[in-house]
C-alpha cells in the first residue's frame, strides 16, 4: 500500500491500486502506435491479391517476431499507459483528443476511423461504448481519487456515429456517493446526438483487483 490519498475522501483512503513506475516511452514510440493504427485501417479496407496477403503476413509476421523479445509485464507496458498522448497509445482505443479537462468535466475531439466501420458509414456499436468507458474512466479516476472500475456502463445510441469525421465528446461527473461516482456523457456530430451514456463507477477496495 502506498501513501497516496484522495483529495476527494478527505485524506482518509489511501490509494492501494498503483502501476509501478512504467519505462520512458522512445522517440517515435506515439507515431509507431499511429503507423498501427494506419496499418489497422489499411488492412481493414484492402482487398489484396494472394500474393500481397503472403508478402503481407510475411512481412508482420517478421515485425511481430522482431518485437516478441522486448515484452514486459503489464505495469511495464509502454501501450494504454501514456495519459498525455491522444489514445493513450493504445491501438485499440478510437483516439479522443482532449480539448479541456478538469475534476467535473472533460472535453475532447473524437475520430472514429475505417478500423471501427460498423456498416454503411456508421461507427460499430461496439466502439462507442469502449470510447465511452475509457474517457469516463480517466474523468472517473482523476483528482487524486482512489481506482474505480466500471460497475455499468448504460450507451443510447441517438443516430448512426459517422466514420472519418471529427465528432465532439463531452463528460461530466453527476455525482459522488461514498464509494459510488456517476458519470454522463454524450457524442456529437455538429449539432446531432449520436449517442449519450451513463456509466457508475465503484471504487475499489483494498485487495480488489
Ligand atoms: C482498468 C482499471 C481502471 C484503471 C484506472 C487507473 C488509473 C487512472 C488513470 C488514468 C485512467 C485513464 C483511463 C481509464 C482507463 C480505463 C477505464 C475503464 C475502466 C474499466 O473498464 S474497468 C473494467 C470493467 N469493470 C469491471 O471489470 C468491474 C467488475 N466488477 C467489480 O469488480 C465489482 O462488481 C465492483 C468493484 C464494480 C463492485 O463490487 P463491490 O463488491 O466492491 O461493491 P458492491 O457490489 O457492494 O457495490 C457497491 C455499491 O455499488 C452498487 N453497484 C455495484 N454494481 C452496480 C451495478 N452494476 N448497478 C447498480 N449499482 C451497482 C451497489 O448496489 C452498492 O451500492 P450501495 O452501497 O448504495 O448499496
Amino acid at each position: 500500500m502506498d501513501g497516496t490519498v484522495s483529495a476527494r475522501s478527505g485524506g482518509r483512503r489511501p490509494n492501494w491500486w498503483k502501476p509501478r513506475e512504467r519505462p520512458v516511452p522512445p522517440a517515435g514510440y506515439p507515431e509507431m502506435i499511429e503507423a498501427m493504427r494506419l496499418l489497422q485501417d489499411r488492412i481493414t479496407a484492402a482487398v489484396p491479391d494472394a500474393a500481397m496477403v503472403a508478402e503481407v503476413t510475411r512481412g508482420l509476421t517478421a515485425i511481430a517476431d522482431r518485437l516478441e523479445p522486448t515484452a514486459r509485464d503489464e505495469w511495464s507496458q509502454l501501450a494504454g499507459s501514456l495519459r498525455e498522448v491522444p489514445g493513450r497509445g493504445s491501438a485499440l482505443l478510437p483516439v479522443v483528443e482532449i480539448l479541456s479537462e478538469n475534476e467535473t468535466t472533460l472535453r475532447g475531439r473524437v475520430r472514429f476511423s475505417r478500423f471501427h466501420l460498423g456498416g454503411n458509414g456508421a461507427a460499430h456499436g461496439g466502439t462507442i461504448p469502449l470510447m465511452f468507458d475509457d474517457i469516463l474512466g480517466r474523468l472517473a479516476n482523476s483528482g487524486g481519487r482512489p481506482v474505480a472500475r466500471t460497475a455499468y456502463l448504460h450507451v443510447n445510441y441517438r443516430s448512426i456515429t459517422p466514420i472519418d469525421r471529427d465528432l465532439r465528446v463531452e463528460i461530466r461527473f453527476d455525482r459522488e456517493e461514498g464509494r459510488k461516482r456517476l458519470l454522463r456523457g454524450e457524442l456529437r456530430d455538429g449539432d446531432v446526438l449520436c449517442a449519450d451514456c451513463e456509466g457508475l463507477f465503484v471504487e475499489l477496495r483494498p485487495g480488489q483487483p
